[in-house]
């Protein structure tokens, strides 16, 4: 145990300067009872795990190995979007779809707020890197957080400590400065609480600083900095200035039964299938699918072609709906231990369950909320953001690409939302510019991963709405310049439902598994086989292109699915236009030529 000159007691430290004066200055800032410099090793992640349990945080299951369930303050329990801030030099850096605030003023608020914020608490510096050590280009972090269960959580997310430390000191590297507190100090003698998280919650970026400041939250998101903080808001601004793109996307490898590997890379909005469809297992034959990634995906060029890779080292899974029948691979993973339960039910007898997992429910559990639950009961047992939080490698079918430092060469991109009418099970667009267009319109009702209303449709371009870390209009014209410059390694793209619904009110589509079928028609596509028509939005399957073999459908229920109509599609141009008319002299004019080109491809 060491001082520094704040004269707090800290364990370890690092000969990279200007990290040190930063931890020094922060620490004397939020003045925390003493500093622990994380090394990521097992030892740390018994003790901080005990100390957890110690604390009432964490409840260790006994059914499942050297795993935790916890339970969140029940208003600390999603993203929170309308607390969340681009703070850039003007307003317009921020865009029309980000809440903005100067740097100055945020950092003046915030500066008040972490003011002793972490009193009677350990701070702790996770040194971390995204995607690969051995990347040509190591993109490191540092989170500064009060928070044991954001180590613990940050340690399977991402790859940390010591490791890390020394390869950031060998340069002198930059990293981004991630600082974080839950805003709840303890006076002396004061009692914690087992979830302590502050009403008062900012999530603020400052993307030309390369920094990221978040206050008063413990939950997924908004506290595991390297996530969605840095890999999507700050990275998609780095992305921006470098010429590459960071993404909202799962990577998928997919072998066919010729031996023929392609891999695709898909953008939906939070909880609208990434992670189920990062896990597929074919129901077709002879298929083969593995995972790269479930969430994010950093796209470079290199030798021609677009290269992703997952900048994470860990699932932060969607819990309800997890099942043997929906995604046994990750109910393989969560099996093997070394996870974090947060929201989801307890059994009794120390194991978790959730909405989804069996059919039928336990006869009593301990539900989020931490009261008994019987089938009987009104509310739901698990929270419906409720998360798995597990190491990638638990995955049976992770591919061993997912180790490759320059990532895997990307042949389609697929876009989709949560829609209930319109947009067709699958779509083939027309181009690179179209399938831009296509992206920038994308259209889902909203989910439980974000705190608010459910159930309502808005425009999420990329499923990027709540990430993109600059102005979208700018993040628009990128998509189209990157296509401009690099034609030939621009990947093919597609639009996809799973969630279109019939008269009855139920999923048209039966989704998970079989959405294997879309995936041979992609192939096809891909390769030049799989038959196609044009309609005015895209290219679709002909008429028996898509593989339903030994699919059992209600009749009508395929055309349901896949079914192309004029005038539902004709119903979105306005809410297309409403959707472009923000953006002003920011819309890309290729992106309202498409629009022209759509209005009279409906009208012929
Ligand atoms: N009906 C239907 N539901 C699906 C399908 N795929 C996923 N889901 C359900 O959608 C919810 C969210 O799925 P996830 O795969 O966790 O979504 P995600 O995009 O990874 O979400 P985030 O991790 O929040 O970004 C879960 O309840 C799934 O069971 C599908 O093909 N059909
Ligand atoms: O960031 C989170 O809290 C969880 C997540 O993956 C999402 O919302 O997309
Ligand atoms: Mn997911």
């Amino acid at each position: 145990m060491t001082t520094t000159s704040t004269d707090i007691p800290t364990t370890g430290g690092t000969s990279h300067k200007e990290l040190a004066a930063w931890v020094e200055e922060v620490a004397a800032l939020t003045t925390p009872d003493s500093i622990v410099w994380c090394d990521g090793s097992d030892e740390e992640w018994d003790r901080l795990t005990q100390k957890l349990v110690d604390a009432g945080t964490f409840v260790k299951l006994d059914r499942k190995p050297n795993s935790f369930w916890a339970t969140s303050d029940p208003a600390d329990v999603a993203r929170v979007e309308d607390r969340t801030f681009i703070c850039t030099k003007d307003a317009e850096g921020a865009g029309p779809t980000n809440h903005w605030m100067a740097p100055d003023e945020m950092k003046g608020i915030m500066s008040d707020l972490y003011r002793g914020c972490m009193k009677g608490r350990t701070m702790y510096v996770i040194p971390f890197v995204m995607g690969h050590l051995e990347s040509d280009t190591p993109m490191y972090g540092v989170e500064l957080t009060d928070s044991e269960y954001v180590v613990c959580s940050m340690r399977i997310m991402a790859r940390i400590g010591s490791k890390i430390l020394e390869k950031m000191e060998e340069t002198d590297a930059p990293y981004v400065k991630c600082l974080h507190s839950v805003g709840a100090p303890l006076a002396e003698g004061q009692q914690d609480v087992a979830w302590p998280c502050s009403e008062t919650k900012y999530i603020s970026h400052f993307p030309e600083e390369r920094m990221i400041w978040s206050f008063g939250s413990g939950y997924g998101g908004n506290a595991l900095l390297g996530k969605k903080c840095y890999a999507l808001r700050i990275a998609s601004a780095m992305a921006h200035d470098e010429g590459w793109l960071a993404e909202h996307m799962l990577i998928l490898k997919l072998t066919s039964p010729e031996g023929k590997v392609h891999f695709i890379a898909a953008a939906f909005p939070s909880a609208c299938g990434k992670t189920n469809l990062a896990m597929i297992e074919p129901t077709i034959p002879g298929w083969k699918a593995e995972m790269v990634g479930d969430d994010i995906a950093w796209m470079r060029f290199r030798n021609g072609k677009l290269y992703a890779v997952n900048p994470e080292n860990g699932l932060f899974g969607v819990a309800p709906g997890t099942g043997y029948p929906t995604n046994q691979n990750a109910m393989h993973a969560i099996e093997k231990g070394n996870s974090i339960f947060t929201n989801v039910a307890r059994t009794l007898d120390g194991d978790v369950w959730w909405e989804g997992m069996t059919d039928e429910a336990p006869d009593e559990l301990i539900d989020w909320r931490g009261d008994t639950w019987t089938p009987e009961s009104e509310n739901k047992a698990a929270h419906p953001n409720s998360r798995f939080c597990t190491p990638i490698t638990q995955c049976p079918v992770t591919a061993p690409e997912f180790d490759d430092p320059n990532g895997v060469p990307i042949s389609a991109i697929l876009f989709g939302g949560r829609r209930k009418t319109t947009i067709p099970l699958v779509t083939e667009a027309r181009d690179w510019n179209h399938g831009t267009f296509i992206g920038s319109t994308v259209s889902s009702e909203t989910t439980a991963a974000a705190a608010g209303a459910v159930g309502v449709v808005r425009r999420d371009p990329m499923a990027m709405l709540p990430f993109i870390g600059y102005n979208a209009g700018d993040y628009l014209q990128h998509w189209v310049n990157l296509g401009r410059e690099h034609a030939d390694a621009m990947p093919k793209v597609f639009l996809v439902n799973w969630f279109r619904r019939d008269e009855d009110g139920g999923f048209a589509w039966p989704g998970f598994g079989e959405n294997s079928r879309v995936l041979k028609w992609v192939v096809e596509r891909l390769e030049g086989t799989g038959e196609g028509v044009e309609t005015p939005i895209g290219t679709v399957p002909a008429e028996g292109a898509l593989d339903v073999d030994g699919l059992d459908m209600e009749p009508g229920q395929l055309e349901q699915a896949t079914k192309f109509d004029v005038e539902e599609w004709k119903a979105e141009i306005p809410l297309i236009e409403e959707w472009f008319a923000q953006f002003g002299d920011k819309l890309p004019q290729e992106l309202r030529d498409e629009l022209d080109g759509l209005k009279k491809r409906l009208d012929a």
